[in-house]
């Protein structure tokens, strides 16, 4: 068998003119290894990390690498293979979508782009539903009539039905209530062991960030201020940016200790 794919940031510095957001971030995605999950303030560059990572945002220093390939330079059929395997689904992912299109129709279509991107194990429109905890008859339904949740989900499993290698996950379930986003969080962990896709999910949700990732890494001032377990990580009170989400996020902290 071959060896897991890797996604690496070395040194990584990324931004926007007149605004240096990441300063120095190194980080290691593997498939087959649990999934990885992100926090740090709003503001911090979660997304812009995420989106650097995914080969969407160019970085200004260092590099991203995919199996050791620099992403940046990346052209013609490797980028394309690139972009079946690494699969960033954004919070905003689906406002692209086409509103009469139905979800069948949204899953084969990533299936298909992602055969031609070499991944010929995709999986099917119903399996990917049941990953996020949607029932089949939706595969009928418009993206139009799809609620919030159920938009967010479809966005989830069309990532999914692709079959990558590494998924890069930002703010993945805030649209869907709490209830349904501990089934969902159980059913998309345990599909992405199963599959053994390397992923890495942001949010602020730091419930959701414990169900999911037994390793966390901490995002503030522009570097991974910690990583380990969530309690590791939390008690690193010398960094003010982990002390003030400590602080924010009592209840949430108290439960888990
Ligand atoms: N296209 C852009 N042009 C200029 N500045 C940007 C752009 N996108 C993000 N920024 C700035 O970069 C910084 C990091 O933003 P980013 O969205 O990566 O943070 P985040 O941690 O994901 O935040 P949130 O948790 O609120 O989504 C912020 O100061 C933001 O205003």
């Amino acid at each position: 068998m071959p060896a897991p794919t890797s996604l690496t940031a070395s040194a990584l510095h990324a931004g926007y003119p007149g605004e240096e957001v990441l300063r120095g971030i190194d980080l290691e995605l593997r498939g087959g290894e649990p999934p990885l999950g992100l926090l740090g303030a709003s503001g911090a560059g979660k997304t812009t990390l995420l989106a650097t990572l995914s080969g969407e945002h160019r970085p200004t220093h260092g590099r991203v690498t995919w199996d050791g390939r620099e992403v940046a330079k990346l052209r013609g059929k490797e980028r394309r293979r690139f972009r079946a395997a690494v699969r960033f689904v954004s919070q905003y992912a689906m406002t692209i979508a086409d509103p009469r299109e139905t979800v069948r129709s949204r899953l084969e279509l990533a299936a298909k782009e992602a055969r031609k991107g070499g991944r010929t194990h995709a999986v099917s429109p119903a399996e990917m539903l049941a990953a996020v905890g949607l029932p089949e008859h939706l595969l009928a339904r418009t993206m139009r009539t799809l609620s919030g949740g159920e938009t967010q989900r479809v966005a989830l499993a069309t990532a999914l039905a692709t079959r990558p290698e590494i998924l890069v996950l930002d703010e993945p379930l805030t649209a869907v209530d709490p209830t349904t986003r501990t089934q969902v969080a159980a059913t998309l962990a345990a599909t992405i062991e199963r599959l053994g896709i390397g992923t890495l999910i942001a949010s602020h949700d730091v419930d959701l960030l414990r169900r999911l990732c037994p390793r966390i890494a901490f995002l503030g001032d522009g570097r991974l201020l910690a990583d380990g377990t969530l309690d590791e990580v939390l008690a690193r009170t010398e960094h003010a940016p982990i002390r003030d989400l400590a602080e924010a996020n009592p209840v949430a902290v108290q439960r888990f200790r």
